[in-house]
């Protein structure tokens, strides 16, 4: 085998209550990830071992003009730091080519960096014949950042701890979103300092008993109405535009309106695809984000899509 690409998908958070600020400066989350078919793909390619060049080399293309502005090539790209600990944890490694196609937006709160951590785990790990457990390469996920290991297994899950701790939700509906981007990108930890200042008093999280018989039950407009983040009064005092982005998809009709994650994307859940593409116009229309994109959720987590 000479090459691997996977497949991965974005997240949008369904529920995100969060925590106070614990001693390590991470928060405790109860985190509803669910995966949308917004995807990256990841493709390692083996290379000739040599003295210039170490274990990765990263290059990175966007689909959609501009998407790759803020993603760095070198070791620090969250994928290029996956390869490395995998190597590390396995021994098994050997001098790969990163190619990234972007299309999940860039620091928008959608896992992006994330997404693409965990694909080039499980291509390297298929490339290499790296024998590793489910649950090592959840572990070794966990470790990389609180957004890794839910691309793995995608679907819907309750993340908890930091995030990282997932319990699978078994989800029945197919749901339909629309996403608002931004020029822009918001720092993740930037939200979360700001929710510090704007909650000093906030409550241990809980999960929310209306957002989980929504998810049973596949009723679109009761999980519209159960749509919460405690990051989203956080995301809009940094940008304080997105309220207007978020009042253009209400006035359209959305079922449930929110911020995804720590921002700056916003989420629209539609009642079907046509309201979805109803939606998408309406925001393109009022001028009040940089691009709207129609897709739906759940779908599967990482996936091998080819292999050479
Ligand atoms: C906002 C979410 O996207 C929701 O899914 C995640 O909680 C963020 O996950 P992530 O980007 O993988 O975050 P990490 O790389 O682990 O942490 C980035 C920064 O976010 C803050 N952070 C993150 C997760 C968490 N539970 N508490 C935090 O306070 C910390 O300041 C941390 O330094
Ligand atoms: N593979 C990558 N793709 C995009 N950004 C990356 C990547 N690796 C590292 N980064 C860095 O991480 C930052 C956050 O990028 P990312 O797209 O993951 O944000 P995000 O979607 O808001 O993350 P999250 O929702 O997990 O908090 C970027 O600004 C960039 O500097």
């Amino acid at each position: 085998m000479t090459a691997v690409t996977v497949r991965v998908p974005a997240k949008v958070n369904l529920q995100l209550a969060v925590g106070p600020a614990r001693e390590d400066g991470y928060h405790d989350l109860v985190n509803v990830f669910h995966a949308v078919s917004l995807f990256d793909e990841v493709t390692v390619i083996a290379a000739q071992p040599c003295a210039e060049r170490g274990l990765v080399r990263l290059t990175a293309e966007g689909e959609t003009h501009g998407n790759t502005a803020g993603v760095p090539l070198d070791a620090t790209n969250l994928a290029a730091r996956a390869v490395h600990r995998l190597a590390a944890e396995t021994d098994a490694g050997a001098p790969v080519d990163i190619q990234l196609t972007k299309r999940i937006p860039v620091a928008g709160g959608m896992a992006g960096g994330s997404a693409d951590a965990a694909g080039a785990l499980v291509a390297c790990a298929t490339l290499w014949g790296a024998e590793l457990g489910h649950d090592r390469l959840l572990a070794l996920a966990a470790d990389l950042g609180s957004d890794v290991a839910f691309p793995l297994v995608g679907g819907t899950a309750v993340g908890t701890g930091r995030g990282e701790l997932l319990t699978p939700v078994p989800s029945t509906g197919r749901y339909h979103w629309v996403f608002a981007l931004s020029g822009t990108g918001l720092s993740t930890g930037a939200v979360f300092g700001e929710y510090d200042r704007l909650r000093p008093d906030a409550p241990e999280p809980r999960e929310d008993t209306a957002l989980m018989s929504a998810l049973a039950s596949g009723n679109a407009r009761a999980l519209g109405a159960a749509l919460r983040n405690d990051l989203e009064p956080a995301a809009l005092s940094l940008r304080p535009e997105l309220r207007s982005t978020l009042d253009a998809g209400r006035d359209a009709d959305a079922l449930g309106v929110i911020v995804s994650g720590s921002g700056p994307t916003c989420a629209f859940l539609a009642e079907d695809r046509a309201a979805a593409a109803h939606i998408a116009a309406a925001l393109r229309e009022s001028g009040h984000c940089e691009r709207a994109l129609v897709a739906h959720g759940d779908v599967p987590g990482a996936t091998v899509v080819c292999q050479e």
